[in-house]
């Protein structure tokens, strides 16, 4: 699992751990893994050409110092001052060691010396960066993107905000970034994590001065410790039994998917509850599920004996009986994970009511929300959901008192009173019609196998990630090739289990 803290967190980590060390040794430390890591990109470090790009702070400090490493080993290192002061220490160091340090003009002959460069080192602004980059940061950051050379960022790319992930204007768009002491939630969700490319972090030694994180990046072996293993003395209903109230007649496909995402993630058996039409379309595609044709106002079959969790929502429909509906499910006593027109409907007229049940309800609860669908949720613009996607899903589970999965290009999930969670797999292939009821489907077994609705959507996340990227090799997917690819995501998983 990763871990990363936010930058007040890390400043005040940092105080603690700088009143017991010497003087400038944080710094060195942070440089010296920076420059093997640039080390590590050249093939060679002597003669090879490396621009840095340097900011008037410690970050700028970062690059010089480990400007000076790859100088006395050889390499031609020249630093492009973003301002008029840069780092005094850092900058003794670099020209002792042979490097140089220009002012930055915006002339022909800087940027003819980026597009020359082996490495380009991005030291303009860390954690200390407010807001869009200013001039002239910004247009060095657009210089720096655009170079033929590998770039490394200096604890964030400049131009991301360390916290969130936001990108407010230009920003460096790095192959690597070596962040330090610990990761930074910004690196790790979109849109930041896209221009960090690779993150490598280097031990300063705060780990002691750190309290729990903000935010955790899961590994495999992670998702392998969450994943319900089937137990010899398991039978269907004590693996789990899904309820599944989704699709309609106009929206048969959307159960269709549901119910595969559920089957192939692995449960003891779904019981779909809705319509002849849908669920004829259902049975026919999987006859191992059990519908029930019975009133879908009904909660007779929503009781923990007959089914460990409900999904409810995709395609379902907005009417007034399915308000009817969803009260019924958030009235029983089992956890629910509620998906697309569910989302609507505690969005719509009847969400007054209907969301406030959210909060008294005792059982798990799980939203799975696009940003448009959390847009609404919250009445906030769909744009702001996405430039902060961690601030807007945790926003949600305060207010609705339960778990939130943001669907996106990073998937984000927050819990009152835990760290968020940032999904680490997934390709932008995800984003094509069904495929967020496969995962409601997925998510869904495993509430109904007994996790709880955080690690639920932790780890059926990750698998839905997984299985897009196994599927078809990278060739464009449908939904229903995530279907297929699930159960090899599972195996995947389930193979690193420790034994
Ligand atoms: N504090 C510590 O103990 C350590 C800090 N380290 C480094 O120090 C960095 C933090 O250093 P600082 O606190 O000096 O802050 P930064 O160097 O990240 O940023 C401050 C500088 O950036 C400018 N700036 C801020 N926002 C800007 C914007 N939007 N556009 C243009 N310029 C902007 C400020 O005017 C100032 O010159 C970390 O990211 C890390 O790289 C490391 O050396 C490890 C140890
Ligand atoms: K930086």
């Amino acid at each position: 699992m990763h871990s990363a803290h936010t930058v007040s967190v890390v400043r005040e980590a940092e105080r603690a751990l700088m009143a017991r060390v010497p003087e400038g040794a944080l710094m060195r430390r942070a440089a010296a893994g920076l420059a093997a890591e640039c080390a590590g990109l050249l093939p060679r470090v002597y003669g090879a050409g490396v621009v840095l790009l340097v900011g008037g702070g410690d970050n700028g400090g970062d690059a010089l110092y480990a400007g000076a490493l790859l100088a006395s080993r050889g390499a031609s290192v020249r630093a492009l001052a973003a301002g008029r002061t840069v780092h005094e220490g850092g900058a003794d160091a670099l020209r002792a060691a042979g490097g140089r340090i220009l002012p930055f003009a915006g002339g022909a002959a800087e940027e003819a010396a980026l597009f020359d460069a082996d490495l380009v080192v991005d030291g303009l602004v860390g954690i200390g960066g407010r807001g869009g980059l200013r001039e002239p940061h910004a247009a060095l950051a657009v210089l720096a993107s655009n170079a033929p050379a590998r770039v490394v960022a200096v604890d964030v790319p400049s131009g991301v905000d360390a916290d969130t992930g936001e990108v407010a204007g230009p920003a460096v768009r790095a192959d690597t970034t070596v962040t330090f002491g610990t990761h930074k939630p910004g690196l790790f969700v979109d849109p930041g994590a896209e221009r960090a490319g690779r993150v490598r972090l280097v031990d300063i030694g705060l780990g002691p001065e750190l309290p729990g994180p903000a935010l955790v990046r899961p590994q495999a072996v992670d998702i392998a410790a969450l994943l319900p293993a089937p137990g010899a003395e398991q039978d269907k209903y004590r693996r789990g039994v899904l309820g599944v109230r989704a699709g309609s007649d106009p929206y048969r496909g959307a159960a269709v998917l549901c119910v595969g995402g559920a089957l192939r993630t692995g449960v003891g058996m779904v019981r779909f509850g809705g319509g002849r039409g849908v669920a004829d379309q259902v049975i026919g595609r999987w006859p191992e599920a059990v519908a029930d044709l019975r009133d879908p106002q009904s909660s007779t079959d929503l009781s923990p004996g007959r089914v460990a969790a409900v999904v409810i929502g995709p395609g379902r429909g907005t009417h007034p009986a399915n308000a009817d509906e969803l009260r019924a499910v958030l009235d029983s006593e089992v956890p629910v994970l509620v998906d697309a027109d569910g989302l609507t409907l505690l969005t719509g007229g009847g969400g007054g009511p209907l969301s406030a049940l959210l909060r008294e309800r005792a059982p798990q609860t799980l939203l799975t929300p696009h940003a448009g669908e959390l847009s609404r949720l919250l009445d906030v613009d769909r744009v702001d959901v996405e430039a902060r996607r961690l601030e807007h899903a945790a926003r949600a589970a305060d207010r609705f008192g339960c778990t939130v999965l943001l669907k996106g290009s990073t998937t984000v999930i927050a819990h009152p009173g835990a760290p968020a969670v940032a999904n680490p797999t997934g390709t932008p292939l995800l984003a094509t019609a069904g495929t967020g009821d496969v995962l409601s489907g997925a998510v869904g077994a495993l509430m109904a196998s007994g996790l709880p609705a955080r690690e639920a959507a932790t780890c059926g996340a990750y698998l839905h990630g997984r299985a897009a990227s196994l599927a078809r090799g990278g060739a464009p997917i449908s939904a229903s090739d995530l279907l297929d690819a699930l159960p090899l995501a599972v195996a995947e998983v389930a193979r690193g289990r420790a034994v």
